[in-house]
């Protein structure tokens, strides 16, 4: 390529240097020429003196303008270089938009011939031939009356342009100051990509590529602003039940594939208009926009609920799952922004309240039953350091002799002002909190040493919340409490839930396997709720299956109570597993319950839950009472 010729540096100085030799160099010889009036032989020597005089100051002068003349070039080469090698491209337009300097980078970046891009081409001409192969798209001459307006009035001017191959140009015109001016032309397609970057990351989750809560924030902010007269948008918190447990029991990376899955399913579930984004951790939320009707709200539910249900294959896991959804709706549940996220979380906290796996509609009085809630575990956190509670516990019968065969331990609170407090009131909050680890160790300790007071036939049953599973140290609690009591193991039996194996939780399994190896006994508590699958049953060899009382209940009735108890305990039998009734009441309920072959029953018919002190004595004397009842 060939840049401007012109030397860039002022050639003035070199000049006058030399005039200024040449001229007193004739001074000397004139003077010398004029004063010979001497003898001929005097005037030739002195003609010779200045003719040689006259040599040396001519190559004097030659030789100086030689050593100029190099600098000059060897500056004009690093000016060169310089120019060429900045990663910017540069055009140097003198006062008439003429080319004073366009270097390498400026060519290369438009594709443009250096025959037409050198100095003295106009800017005209520039960008016409940049027209001309394609990197200009637009009027040249108003393009450039443009720039050559700006520079006039000293205005910079920034514009940003398409280079061929679709890379992103930034072009800065800066006058200066004596006139002209100077284009500087970046190519800034690595900065916008990066910044592009930057800006995606700001606002859209790593993991799932969903909307982030600032996105989220802002669309709704937006969504909230668009709202038109008799418009109505949702929105929608989701939190994904249990997830955590998947996420310790099978590792973040299936955790990890489980979000992932979940957010494609919530992507495709919502419209165009709408929002699905990832909050952080297991939480996700919606906006629909454009509602008509709660119809729709109702629909856009339903199929959430199908997406988020179906079972879900993360490397070879086939995980099921559920969710709890709050939802409000603008206007009416709240036209601000916080205000309708509020009320959106407090309808979460509702539905997860109330047992999960369930959605509910922000309503006036969550704000207040969301207090009551955080105040009742406040006071749990007080009373596990206090040792406000107590265990009460109920006889459970086998039917066929009426004798006692095992208690269950029931955790009562006494509160110093509301009194006793169910257990089914401040589970739910101490197994959301992690209290119930705390609480779970205290119940079977106190149950352990309770039971080694009573006839050795008689066992104790302590219930097991599915987060104590979580913990990896239950199979140790559990040594230690037999331990510490001298409790047989083969006396304890721990009841536990189906939410215990409703995933495919292999870590679950291995504990209740760990269990089993220390001898302790392991029940399958309330089947018939839930899900009810008989593959719990095959997955792990339970030696008894507590009946729910829901069955019980509707033992007479016209019902398939008695059906379905047939069947369970037909079940329980060819597995050598025992069969125990929950909530006997009637004679007539207990009569059914032999015939068809029930093992235990437990029941206020022969006993409500009672303290310690109380359980002594009723075992004392249960031979008695056994007879009298039959
Ligand atoms: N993780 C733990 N859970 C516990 C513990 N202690 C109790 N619980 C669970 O709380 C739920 C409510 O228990 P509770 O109010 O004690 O109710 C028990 C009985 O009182 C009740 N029952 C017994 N017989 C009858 C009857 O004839 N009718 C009737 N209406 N109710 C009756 O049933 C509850 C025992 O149920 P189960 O555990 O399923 O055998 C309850 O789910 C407890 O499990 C604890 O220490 N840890």
């Amino acid at each position: 390529m060939r840049i401007d010729d012109r030397n860039p540096v002022s050639g003035n100085a070199e000049s006058r240097s030399t005039k200024g030799l040449a001229f007193c160099a004739g001074l000397l010889v004139g003077s010398l020429l004029g004063s010979a009036t001497a003898t001929w032989s005097v005037r030739e020597g002195l003609l010779m003196a200045a003719i040689v005089i006259l040599a040396v100051i001519v190559f004097l002068v030659l030789k100086r303008h030689q050593t100029s003349d190099e600098r000059l070039a060897v500056e004009r080469r690093n000016l060169s270089t310089a120019v060429n090698n900045i990663p910017q491209g540069l055009v140097l337009y003198d006062a008439s938009a003429r080319i004073i300097i366009c270097n390498r980078p400026y060519i290369e970046m438009f594709g443009l011939s250096p025959d037409v891009a050198k100095p003295g081409c106009t800017m005209q001409r520039l960008i016409a031939h940049r027209q001309e192969t394609g990197s200009f798209d637009g009027d040249v001459d108003e393009f450039c009356n443009a720039i050559i307006r700006n520079v006039a009035l000293g205005k910079a001017t920034r514009q940003l342009t398409e280079a061929p191959g679709g890379r992103a140009i930034e072009i800065v015109n800066k006058p200066l100051p004596l006139g002209g001016w100077v284009a500087t032309i970046e190519d800034i397609t690595e900065r916008t990509r990066a910044d592009e970057k930057i800006a995606h990351m700001a606002h859209y989750d790593a993991l799932t590529d969903l909307p982030n809560r600032v996105l989220f924030r802002e669309r709704l902010e937006q969504a909230l602003k668009a709202i038109r007269p008799g418009g109505q948008l949702a929105v929608m918190y989701i939190d994904i039940d249990e997830f955590k447990s998947v996420n310790d029991a099978l590792g973040h990376q299936i955790g990890d594939e489980l979000l992932k899955a979940i957010a494609g399913r919530l992507r495709a579930c919502v419209k165009e208009t709408d929002v699905a984004a990832r909050l952080g951790g297991d939480e996700f939320a919606v906006i629909q926009t454009a509602i008509r009707s709660h119809t729709e709200t109702m629909q856009l539910l339903a199929a959430i609920y199908q997406a988020i249900r179906e079972p879900i294959d993360c490397s070879g896991h086939l995980i099921t799952t559920d969710a709890s959804i709050g939802i409000a709706v603008a206007p009416s549940d709240g036209i601000d922004l916080d205000q309708l996220l509020r009320n959106a979380d407090l309808a979460l906290y509702g539905a997860k309240s109330d047992g999960r796996r369930t959605y509910r509609f922000f309503e006036a009085g969550m704000d207040a039953r969301a207090k009551a809630r955080r105040s009742l575990e406040l006071e749990l956190r007080q009373a596990i350091a206090d040792g406000g509670f107590e265990l009460h516990y109920q006889p459970l019968l086998h039917l066929e002799d009426s004798k006692v065969s095992c208690c269950e331990a029931l955790l009562r609170w006494r509160h110093p002002e509301r009194g006793t407090i169910s257990p089914a009131d401040f589970i739910p909050v101490a197994e959301e909190t992690g209290l119930i680890n705390d609480l779970g160790h205290w119940v079977l300790n106190t149950a352990c040493r309770e039971a080694v007071n009573w006839p050795d036939h008689v066992h104790v049953a302590v219930n097991v919340s599915p987060i104590q599973f979580k913990s990896q140290t239950l199979a140790l609690n559990v040594a230690t409490a037999l331990a510490a009591s001298g409790l047989s193991a083969s006396r304890l039996e721990l009841e536990i839930t189906e939410a215990v194996l409703i995933r495919d939780d292999e870590a679950a399994l291995d504990i209740l396997h760990q269990l089993r190896e220390l001898g302790v006994r392991i029940a399958l508590d309330d089947f018939g709720t839930g899900y009810s699958s008989l593959s719990y049953l095959q997955r792990f060899p339970f030696d008894k299956i507590k009946i729910d009382r829901a069955f019980i209940k509707d033992l007479a009735g016209a019902g398939a109570s008695s059906t379905i108890v047939q069947a369970v305990v037909n079940i329980a039998a060819a597995s050598d597993m025992t069969t125990t009734a929950e909530g006997v009441e009637t004679e007539q309920q207990r009569n059914m319950l032999r015939i068809l072959g029930c093992t235990e029953m437990q029941g206020y018919l022969f006993s409500r839950p009672v303290p310690a002190t109380d359980i002594r004595k009723l075992l004392s004397s249960y031979r008695e009472r056994a007879a009298s009842v039959a």
